[in-house]
C-alpha cells in the first residue's frame, strides 16, 4: 500500500525529481544532461543544451554564452513576456502570444497531429476481426436500397434522387437568404442579453398552460424512458467481467445521459458567480498563497530552453513543433516540476496536455531505473482522450526510454495485462478500467504511484465520477503529486477537496477568457414554433455554408444517428461518434474526420472535451448542450492552437439559458459573437425534403436493426462454439471482480446525468424532494423537446389569436415581476478522499 513517507516541505531552489540516484541519467547523450539538483546548475546546462538544439537559432543570438547577452535577454523577455508587455500579470494570455503551428523545419517528417495508433496497437476490440461485430453501414444500405430502386424503375442510375433535387435546387437559393450575416448585438438589455422575443421568450411560460402542463405531466417518465437514447461519455461501468464476454458492453453503460435541459434552472456558472466572503476564506486556505505560482520574473519562461529541460525532452517538443511554450505550459512546467499539487486552468487548445506531460516527462528521466516501476497516473473521462493523450506523451517522450501503458476500455484486457506486468512508468487511462487492473490484474501494484494526473478534471469530479474516484483516490499513496486541469476548472474548494489535493497552486491562463480569441461564434434563432425545423437548418448550413472539417453535436444518440441518415440520402459524407457505437467503430470515425475521407463528424458529448482533430474549421450545436460549460467544450473543438474557427449554434427556445449564458461571457471577454439570420423559407424548403424521406429514413433504420440483429445471432453462435471448445480454459478463469454493486453502479450512473444535466433533482432538493407545478413545468418542456413534439400552442394561440399576445403578455408579465438570480444550491462538502475511507481491495 501507500509509502507512508510524507510529501517534504519544498525548498524553491531545489526541484525535486521522481529520485535523486545520480545513476540515473536519461537514455540519450549522456553528457547533454546534468541531472538536476538545483536551479542554478539547471542554467549552465542550458547553455549546452541551446548549444546543440538547433531549434532555438533565435534564442541563441540573444542569449549566447557570456553573461551580458544573457541579461540582455531577461530584460527583453521581461519586457515582452508571455502574459504581454503592457500587463500586471493577471494570467491572461498574452494578445500577441503567437502559437507556432505548422512549418517548423525540425518537426518530424511524419507527423501529423495525433493518431490512434496506441489503440490499435491495445487491440481494439469490434473491428470487425475475428467475428467481432461489424459496424453496420449506413451507406452501404442507402446504397443497396437505391439499386434496388433503380432496378425496379429499370434505371441503371445510381446517383442520389435527392442531390439531383438539390442541385436543381440550388441556385434559387444562393440567391435567397443567402447568409445575411450581421454583427447584431444579441444584447438588447441589460438583464436578458437576448431580445424578449428571442428564443420564444414566452413560449413555455404562460400559466394559462397549467392545465396542459398537468396533462403532460401526466405522461411522465421524463426520466427513465430516455435511457436508451442515453449519452455515452466515459462508459466505463460496465467493464471488468461484462466487456470481456460482451467485447463492446460499455457502450451504451453511460454517465451522461443526456435527458434534461437546464432552461430556467440554474446552472453551474450562476453557481460560481461571485464567490462570496465563506468561499474566498476557504480558497485561501485550501490553495497554496498566490505568489507562488508567480514566474520569480516576468517573462522567465518564454521559452522551454530557459525551463531546465532536458536534452531528450526538448528534442520531443522540437519534433512537434513547440517552439515555445503557452502560457499554461509557461506557467505549470515549472511549478509541476518542483512536485507541487496543481490545479490547473486555460482556454480551450491551450496545450494543458503538454503542460502536465512535459513536467512528468522531465521528472521520470530520472528516476531509478533498476527495477520497473509504475509512477504515473494520467486519467481521463473518455476513452478517446486518453488514447490521444497516450499519442501525445509517447510523442513527446520519443527521444527517451519511458513505457507507457493505454488502460481504457474497449481495448483488449490482455493486451493491457501484458504491459502493466512490465510496469510501465505512466499508465494513461479510464477510471473503469483503472480500477479494474488495479482490482483483477495480479502485477499491477499501485502503491509506487507518485504522480496522480487528472485529465478534464471538473469532469471527473462530478457525481458520476465520484465511486470510482473515491476508490482510485484512496487507494493510491497519498504522498503523491496530483495535477488537475481542464478548461472550464472549478476553484469551489467543495468540490476539489475530493481530489486529495495538498496546497495546489491554482494556475489559471487566460483567466478572463472562457473561448478562443480566434473563435467565432454564431447563433441561428429559431423562433418559436420553428424548433421543429432544426434538421432543415442543419441541412441548410451543411449543403451551403459550412461543408467541410465540420463536427455538430447533439444531445441523443439517437437524433445524431437519424442525422446521419439524413445526411447520407443528402449525399454529404459524414461519420457518427456516440456511444452506441463499440470502440473500433468509434475510433475509425474520427479516423475517417481525422483524414478528411468524410467532412462531417456527427457526435454526442463523448466528443465534446479534449479531442484535438487538426483542421476542424466549424462545430454547428444542432441544439445548445446542457450547460455553459459543455458549450465552452464543444466550441473548443474548433479554434484551437491559434487557429480560426467557427462556432454556429440553433438556438430556440429550449437552448435559451446556455445561449444567453454563452453570449454574455462572450461578451465581456470580446469574443466575435455575430447572429446569422438564414430565411425560414429556405429552412423550411429542406425540412420538407427531409419530411418526405421519413419513410424511407424509417425504412432503413428497420433494415440496419435486422442486419445488426443477424450480427448478434452470428456472434452468439460463435461465443457458444467457444464457449464448448474451450470450456475448461473459460471455466478456470478466475472471475473478475469490481468494487461497486449493479445497484451502485445504477445509482452512480443516475447521479451522473443528474449532475450533467443538472435539473430534476436540483429542482426536487429545493423543495423538500417533490416538484413544483412550476419545475414540473421546466422539466415537460424538456421532455418535450426529446420527444420532438416542438411547439405547444397557448390558449391564445388556439384561440386563433396568434403567438405574439401571448407573447406580449408573457413580457408584461416579465415587468411586473422581477426575476431572482440566485446563487443556485450549494452543494455539500466533498468526500476528503484523503481522509476517506476506502473500500477493501481484494
Ligand atoms: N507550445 C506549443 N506550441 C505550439 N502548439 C502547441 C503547443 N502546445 C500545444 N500545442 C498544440 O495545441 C493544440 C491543443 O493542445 P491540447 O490538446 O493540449 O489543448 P488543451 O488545452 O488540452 O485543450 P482542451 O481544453 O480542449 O482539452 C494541440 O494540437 C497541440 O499540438
Amino acid at each position: 500500500m501507500a509509502p507512508s513517507q510524507k510529501r517534504k516541505a519544498i525548498d524553491d531552489d531545489f526541484i525535486l525529481t521522481i529520485s535523486d540516484n545520480e545513476d540515473n541519467i536519461p537514455l540519450e547523450e549522456e553528457q547533454e544532461v546534468v541531472p538536476r539538483k538545483k536551479a542554478k546548475t539547471a542554467e549552465q546546462s542550458n547553455k549546452q543544451k541551446k548549444k546543440n538544439n538547433k531549434k532555438s537559432k533565435k534564442q541563441q543570438q540573444t542569449e549566447d554564452d557570456d553573461d551580458e547577452a544573457a541579461e540582455t535577454k531577461e530584460d527583453d523577455a521581461a519586457d515582452l513576456g508571455i502574459w504581454g508587455s503592457k500587463d500586471e500579470d493577471d494570467g491572461a494570455m498574452d494578445t500577441e502570444f503567437q502559437f507556432v503551428v505548422d512549418g517548423q523545419n525540425e518537426v518530424d517528417a511524419e507527423f501529423d497531429g495525433w493518431g490512434f495508433e496506441g489503440a490499435h496497437k491495445g487491440g481494439v476490440k469490434g473491428a470487425g476481426a475475428n467475428g467481432d461485430k461489424k459496424p453496420v453501414d449506413i451507406d452501404e444500405i442507402i446504397r443497396r436500397r437505391r439499386e434496388r430502386k433503380a432496378a425496379k424503375e429499370g434505371k441503371t442510375t445510381t446517383a442520389s434522387k435527392e442531390e439531383d433535387k438539390m442541385e436543381v435546387d440550388g441556385d434559387d437559393e444562393e440567391e435567397e437568404d443567402d447568409m445575411e450575416e450581421i454583427d447584431v448585438d444579441l444584447d438588447d438589455d441589460e438583464e436578458g442579453v437576448l431580445a424578449d422575443d428571442a428564443f420564444g421568450m414566452g413560449v413555455g411560460s404562460d400559466v394559462e398552460e397549467e392545465e396542459e402542463e398537468k396533462q403532460d405531466a401526466k405522461m411522465g417518465g421524463v426520466d427513465g424512458e430516455d435511457e436508451e437514447d442515453s449519452e455515452g461519455e466515459e462508459g466505463e461501468k460496465k467493464e471488468g467481467s461484462d466487456e470481456e464476454e460482451e467485447g463492446d458492453a460499455s457502450d451504451d453503460d453511460s454517465v451522461a445521459t443526456a435527458v434534461e435541459h437546464p432552461d430556467d434552472v440554474q446552472s453551474s456558472d450562476d453557481d460560481e458567480e461571485g464567490i462570496d466572503e465563506e468561499e474566498e476564506a476557504k480558497m485561501k486556505e485550501f490553495f497554496a498563497p498566490e505568489e507562488e505560482n508567480q514566474p520569480k520574473k516576468k517573462g522567465e519562461m518564454s521559452s522551454f530552453q530557459e525551463m531546465s529541460l532536458s536534452r531528450p525532452i526538448l528534442r520531443g517538443l522540437t519534433s512537434v513543433g513547440f517552439t515555445k511554450p503557452t502560457p499554461i505550459q509557461a506557467k505549470t512546467i515549472p511549478i509541476s516540476l518542483m512536485g507541487k499539487d496543481v490545479v490547473g486552468g486555460a482556454v480551450t487548445g491551450s496545450g494543458k496536455t503538454a503542460a502536465f506531460v512535459v513536467p512528468i516527462l522531465e521528472r521520470l528521466l530520472y528516476r531509478p531505473k533498476k527495477v520497473p516501476t509504475t509512477r504515473v497516473v494520467i486519467l481521463t473521462p473518455t476513452r478517446e482522450l486518453a488514447i490521444q493523450c497516450h499519442a501525445v506523451a509517447v510523442k513527446l517522450a520519443s527521444h527517451t526510454d519511458i513505457k507507457f501503458c493505454l488502460a481504457v476500455g474497449g481495448l483488449s484486457l490482455k493486451v493491457q495485462e501484458a504491459e502493466l506486468r512490465l510496469r510501465p512508468d505512466v499508465v494513461i487511462a479510464t477510471p473503469g478500467r483503472f480500477i479494474d487492473h488495479m482490482r483483477n490484474s495480479a502485477s499491477f501494484a499501485v502503491d509506487t504511484i507518485e504522480i496522480l494526473v487528472l485529465d478534464e478534471a471538473d469532469r471527473m469530479l462530478e457525481d458520476g465520477f465520484a465511486d470510482e474516484l473515491n476508490e482510485i483516490l484512496t487507494t493510491l499513496p497519498k504522498s503523491r503529486q496530483t495535477m488537475l486541469f481542464s478548461a472550464t476548472m472549478t476553484s469551489t474548494v467543495d468540490k476539489l477537496i475530493r481530489a486529495g489535493l495538498n496546497k495546489p497552486v491554482r494556475i489559471m491562463a487566460d483567466s478572463q477568457k472562457k473561448t478562443a480569441g480566434t473563435l467565432v461564434q454564431e447563433f441561428v434563432r429559431l423562433r418559436p414554433g420553428r424548433e421543429s425545423k432544426r434538421e432543415g437548418y442543419l441541412l441548410h448550413i451543411c449543403k451551403t455554408l459550412y461543408t467541410e472539417r465540420v463536427i455538430i453535436f447533439f444531445r441523443q444518440k439517437k437524433i445524431a444517428h437519424k442525422m446521419r441518415i439524413i445526411f447520407g440520402l443528402f449525399g454529404l459524407s459524414c461519420a457518427e461518434l456516440h456511444g452506441s457505437m463499440n470502440q473500433a467503430q468509434r475510433i475509425q470515425s474520427v479516423e475517417d474526420f481525422r483524414d478528411g475521407k468524410v467532412n462531417f463528424l456527427l457526435a454526442t458529448d463523448l466528443a465534446s472535451r479534449g479531442l484535438d482533430i487538426k483542421g476542424v474549421d466549424t462545430v454547428i450545436n444542432y441544439e445548445a448542450p446542457q450547460t455553459p460549460e459543455i458549450y465552452v467544450h464543444r466550441v473548443g473543438r474548433t479554434a484551437r492552437a491559434g487557429r480560426s474557427g467557427t462556432a454556429i449554434t440553433l438556438a430556440a427556445e429550449p437552448d435559451r439559458k446556455v445561449v444567453k449564458a454563452a453570449v454574455k461571457s462572450g461578451k465581456s471577454q470580446g469574443a466575435k459573437i455575430s447572429s446569422r439570420i438564414i430565411d425560414s423559407a429556405v429552412a423550411d424548403k429542406w425540412q420538407a425534403e427531409i419530411d418526405d424521406l421519413e419513410d424511407e429514413i424509417e425504412e432503413i433504420m428497420q433494415e440496419e436493426k435486422e442486419e445488426k440483429q443477424l450480427q448478434n445471432m452470428e456472434m452468439q453462435v460463435k461465443k457458444g462454439e467457444n464457449m464448448i471448445k474451450y470450456e475448461d480454459e473459460i471455466s478456470s478463469r478466475p472471475k473478475r471482480t469490481w468494487f461497486e454493486t449493479q445497484e451502485d453502479k445504477k445509482k452512480a450512473k443516475a447521479a451522473g446525468r443528474a449532475e450533467l444535466n443538472g435539473v430534476r433533482d436540483k429542482l426536487k432538493s429545493k423543495n423538500e424532494g417533490k416538484l413544483s407545478n412550476k419545475d414540473r413545468k421546466k422539466l415537460d418542456t424538456m421532455a418535450e423537446r426529446k420527444q420532438e413534439r416542438t411547439y405547444k400552442k397557448g390558449s391564445a394561440e388556439r384561440a386563433g389569436k396568434g403567438a405574439v399576445l401571448n407573447l406580449k403578455k408573457v413580457v408584461k408579465k416579465a415587468g411586473v415581476k422581477k426575476v431572482g438570480r440566485s446563487a443556485g444550491p450549494k452543494k455539500k462538502g466533498g468526500n476528503g478522499a484523503r481522509g476517506g475511507k476506502g473500500k477493501s481491495r481484494r
